[in-house]
């Protein structure tokens, strides 16, 4: 069980590679005991923060720390930080256990914390199977089990979910929810939005190299969508339609005679239905989904460079 909490802070980071600004002024906070989404179109320069997060890119400028320390100057970084930068490789014929073992005793961790890892992730039953017959979501857990053999109060994933089924999917989902629970800090990177949209509790949205956004999930959505769309159905249609109006929201009718209202959510219109005497036999708020936001925050961007 890891002990304290340790946020990772991010602060003006940049990276120039020539005059390609990969990671361009890059401000943001991972907390501690939640699972933190790390978003961006393809070349938004995930990847590059990751690895300067994990000290193996030096920085043009700017700083990350856990718990206000460079990475490089953490004393025994194994029992910090974990973390899978690519899907996991080992060599083809040596067994899971004992690719584990292998890493274990070069760190100077004990032998047994290569067998709690393995259960952690669930590959027990195939822990003396030889790596050159795992499926790829079973080299995504080995992995990831690679990564907590230190017990690290910091977990970062780059692109975990890529090959991942959806059983696979909601697995990884249960894991870091829980590992989050233990009081982690967990940071994944995807572009796998729709999955992130479960995976994750918070999301840093970065295009071109900037932050265009950051916050939790939920209140990310309901930013871009000024609460999202509401489907209503009354018999009292022209009463609500007049009611929505006086509080400056318009309404589409449906082709089944459901009112659709943009820009409130349910519980704002139900009050307004319920304050106009409007009796009410639908209501239904309707999300949307992290894909169109994600669009919508980074057009213009992706693809520039
Ligand atoms: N060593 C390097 N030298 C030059 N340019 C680089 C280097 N590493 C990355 N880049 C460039 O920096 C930008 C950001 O790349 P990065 O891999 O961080 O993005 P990403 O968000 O992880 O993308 P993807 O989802 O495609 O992996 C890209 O334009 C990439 O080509």
């Amino acid at each position: 069980m890891p002990t304290g909490s340790e946020e990772i802070v991010v602060s003006n980071l940049t990276k120039h590679y020539k005059a390609l600004r990969a990671v361009d002024n890059l401000s943001f906070i991972v907390h501690s005991g939640r699972v933190t989404g790390f978003l961006g179109p393809n070349g938004a320069g995930k990847t590059t923060t990751l690895r300067m997060i994990l000290g193996l890119v030096t920085p043009t400028s700017g700083t990350a720390t856990f718990a206000g320390v460079r990475y490089v100057d953490l004393d025994q970084p194994i029992r910090h930080v974990g973390a899978v930068l690519e899907a996991s490789s080992a060599h083809k014929g040596r067994s899971g256990i004992n690719h584990l073992r292998m890493i274990c005793a070069a760190a100077g961790l004990p032998r047994q914390a290569a067998d709690e890892a393995l259960a952690r992730v669930g590959l027990t039953p195939a822990a003396k199977r030889k790596f050159k017959g795992y499926s790829l979501g079973m080299k995504q857990r080995l992995g990831i089990a690679a990564a907590l053999l230190g017990n690290p109060r910091v977990l970062i994933l780059d692109e975990p979910a890529n090959g991942l089924d959806p059983e696979g999917i909601r697995w990884l989902r249960d894991l870091l929810k829980a590992l989050a629970a233990e009081g982690r800090t967990v940071l994944v990177s995807s572009h796998l939005l729709s999955e992130m949209q479960q995976l994750a509790d918070d999301v840093v949205i970065i295009a071109a190299g900037q932050l265009v956004r950051q916050g939790p999930v939920g209140e990310v959505l309901g930013s871009m969508t000024g609460g999202g769309q509401v489907r209503v159905r009354t018999p009292q249609t022209a009463a609500l339609t007049a009611a929505l109006a006086a509080e400056q929201l318009s309404a589409t009718t449906l082709p089944d005679e459901a009112l659709l209202v943009s820009g409130a959510d349910a519980a704002r219109v139900g009050h307004i239905a319920f304050t106009a005497g409007v009796e009410l036999h639908e209501l239904t708020g309707e999300r949307a989904d992290l894909e169109q936001v994600f669009l919508q925050l980074t057009a213009g961007k992706a693809g520039i460079r």
